[in-house]
């Protein structure tokens, strides 16, 4: 619940070009700590201290944490002298996937950096210290991985059973997204710094991001408003790198693959089909693109929109990520029954993974992406969860869970599914590595 009753300053000022905060990447400007940040091709926000603080849970998260900010939206004072989306207080937000388990975060941070069209600045909320001192990024040493709670030969085993149930058991089930984990020890203390700047460097058209212990880099945007313009970014359908095939190849057999754009088709029209309530206009392509990452290629479909004044009020962003989330690039078609069956197929808690994650400010603005492609700290003060089971338990240093999944369709082939899910781990692996 929120930390604090009082009324809250917020002071937004441009950076101006002789200050030496101008010119350094984003994520540079984190001093270390618990990292905010939401940052793509160089531009976006990045926070650090806390202001205020939501820990929800349950069915009614997204109502939960709409409540929460607009009461304390509406006790700042703001001076914003810049006016652009993401000025002003901002809340970083990370939703559990499912109602139950998972616990979602909201964090005010008491210090945001941001960039949007070439112009920097600097919001501080209360009192302070925003030149703190930058500590050096500390590597994590070496990285040593065992399986999570899904190892990859359980994994292989969920999509098998998926595959059975939707051809002989529920034929009405028609795709459903699985996802598996894996846990990295490393044998130094994370330095989450050292992750976002991998991250960036290696994937700059992703979204990196970082909430409350939970770190990545996305390709999938679910939902953004700027005022009443809203858009996503619908990504399912996945190829990855083969020998002797180059990446026109692979796109155009992306392209040809009837079960990829069968999955890509289920996860568009899920959210389109639901965001076009919201809308007195939505462009939806007929057509998916193909979107080239260097670890996949993904088919995608960009949906905008224009969203409808109804009864004098568009709807806050918080209602339509309650309402469009999970698309069936993350739960599966249809929606309620899919997500019932990936509970009982991974047996595991996937918290965060796969939820909404990103920010919104006080005036109804935000960029909200779905956590993907990701890593969750699950040892922040270098303690281990399970003593028996770490390696080289007590010395102090840390523990992340990957996760990474995939749609699974009726003709899914278990085999070469699990390939999809490790071509999808290898960013946030080789940034742990410190691959750049
Ligand atoms: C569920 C994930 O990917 C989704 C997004 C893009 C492509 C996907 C696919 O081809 O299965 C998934 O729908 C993940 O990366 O964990």
């Amino acid at each position: 619940m929120a930390t604090t009753s009082r009324r809250l300053t917020a002071r937004t000022r441009r950076i101006g070009r002789d200050d030496p905060r101008h010119d350094r990447p984003l994520l540079e400007l984190l001093p270390g700590g618990a990292p905010l940040s939401w940052v793509r091709a160089g531009e976006g926000l990045v926070g650090w201290g806390c202001a205020a603080r939501l820990s929800t849970s349950g069915a009614a998260r997204f109502a939960d944490a709409e409540a929460w900010w607009d009461e304390l939206s509406g006790r700042f004072d703001v001076d914003d002298e810049v006016g652009l989306p993401g000025c002003g207080p901002v809340a970083f937000a990370s939703l559990a996937f499912a109602a139950d388990p998972g616990e979602s975060a909201l964090v005010v941070p008491e210090v945001i950096i941001g960039e949007r069209d070439g112009i920097r600045w600097i919001t501080t909320i209360g009192e302070p210290d925003a030149e703190i001192e930058v500590a050096p990024v500390h590597p994590p040493g070496t990285v040593s991985y065992s399986d999570g709670r899904l190892s990859s030969s359980g994994y292989r085993h969920a999509v098998t059973e998926a595959v059975r149930v939707m051809r002989a058991e529920d034929p009405e089930l028609a795709k459903i997204v699985l996802a598996h984990d894996l846990v990295a020890d490393t044998s130094e203390p994370l330095d989450e710094r050292f992750l976002l700047h991998n991250l960036a460097a290696r994937y700059p058209s992703c979204w990196t991001f970082a909430v409350d212990g939970l770190l990545g880099a996305t390709p999938e945007l679910l939902l953004e408003r700027q005022g009443c313009a809203v858009r996503s970014r619908v990504l399912a359908g996945t190829v990855w790198p083969r020998e002797g095939r180059d990446d026109d190849e692979l796109a155009a057999e992306l392209l040809a693959s009837a079960k990829n754009r069968s999955e890509h088709a289920y996860a568009a029209r899920s959210l389109a089909e639901t965001l076009r309530g919201f809308c007195s206009e939505l462009d939806v392509p007929e057509e998916p693109r193909v979107l080239r990452l260097r670890n996949v290629l993904h088919l995608a479909t960009d949906v905008e929109g224009k969203l409808a004044d109804s009864a004098g009020g568009a709807a806050g962003l918080l209602s339509m990520l309650a309402a469009v989330h999970p698309t069936a690039a993350v739960g599966g078609t249809p929606t309620r029954a899919a997500v019932r069956r990936i509970a009982q197929l991974e047996g595991m808690d996937r918290g965060r993974y796969a939820g909404p994650v990103g920010w919104i400010d006080t005036g109804g603005n935000g960029e909200i992406g779905i956590a993907l492609r990701c890593a969750q700290v699950e040892d922040a003060d270098g303690g281990w969860e399970d003593d028996s089971a770490a390696p080289g338990s007590g010395r102090g240093g840390g523990r992340v869970r990957l996760f990474a999944g995939g749609g699974i369709v009726p003709d899914s082939d278990p085999d070469l599914e699990v390939a999809e899910v490790e071509a999808k781990l290898l960013p946030i692996r080789e940034a742990l590595e410190g691959v750049r």
